[in-house]
């Protein structure tokens, strides 16, 4: 497969993890039509999260998908799983094959226009397979993707474009934060999945401990 130049073996980080950016991974066509086909048909909901003790409703909107409607709590708030729609799971198996790894669920994010972002965090949640790949997948505005070494400082920057995958994986959610930052120059929305590996969810149990 020809990733546009992009060469998804290179590792963007210096140490301490992996990064690949893969590029645009599908056809022009697709893209637009996974766009706006996921912009109509999911369920947004604005995010709630608890910061310092508050509960705050975040503008950017989001939605979460998994092997069965499981339910799980992080940042204070419990989220209830939808099962895969078929367009989802026609892009997990994409990105499975592309990757070599396994998901068994997927967090959307919608962002409305580029006053929306995500601060800095890791995604290192006790319900995620420790060091488990995330692969990600953006649709619409291509946005800035920012990671930083916690203990270095370092910083390291790619464009996310429309139909692109990024895969984050080793010790990255470890030594690295990560933030979408906010830029008043985008005028249009984006759509983000990231396909993650959730531990606890292979017995069917239905929650994740
Ligand atoms: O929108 C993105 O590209 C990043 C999303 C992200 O970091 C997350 O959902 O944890
Ligand atoms: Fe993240």
């Amino acid at each position: 497969m020809d990733f546009f130049g992009n060469d998804p073996t290179t590792n963007l980080l210096p140490r301490d993890g992996t990064v690949n950016y893969f590029g645009p991974i599908l056809s022009v066509v697709d893209t637009r039509n996974h766009y706006e086909t996921l912009l109509r048909d999911i369920p947004w909901k604005h995010d709630e999260v608890v910061i310092y003790g508050r509960r705050i409703t975040t503008a950017r909107k989001v939605a979460w998908y998994g092997d069965s409607d499981f339910s799980y709590t992080y940042s204070g708030t419990t989220k209830q799983a939808l099962v895969w729609a078929p367009e989802l799971a026609a892009l997990k198996d994409l990105v499975e094959k592309l990757t070599g790894a396994v998901f068994n669920s997927c967090l959307l994010n919608l962002y409305h226009d580029g006053s929306e972002g995500m601060s800095w965090h890791s995604d290192d949640e006790k319900s995620l397979g420790k060091d488990s790949a995330i692969a990600s997948v953006s649709f619409g505005a291509a946005r800035e993707f920012r990671l930083k070494h916690k203990r270095t400082d370092e910083k390291v920057s790619v464009l996310l474009e429309s139909g692109s995958l990024l895969v984050m994986k080793d010790t990255t959610q470890t030594h690295w934060l990560h933030c979408i930052p906010k830029s008043a120059k985008i005028k249009t929305p984006r759509i983000n999945l990231t396909f993650r590996r959730m531990a606890g969810m292979d017995s069917h149990s239905g929650t994740i401990p």
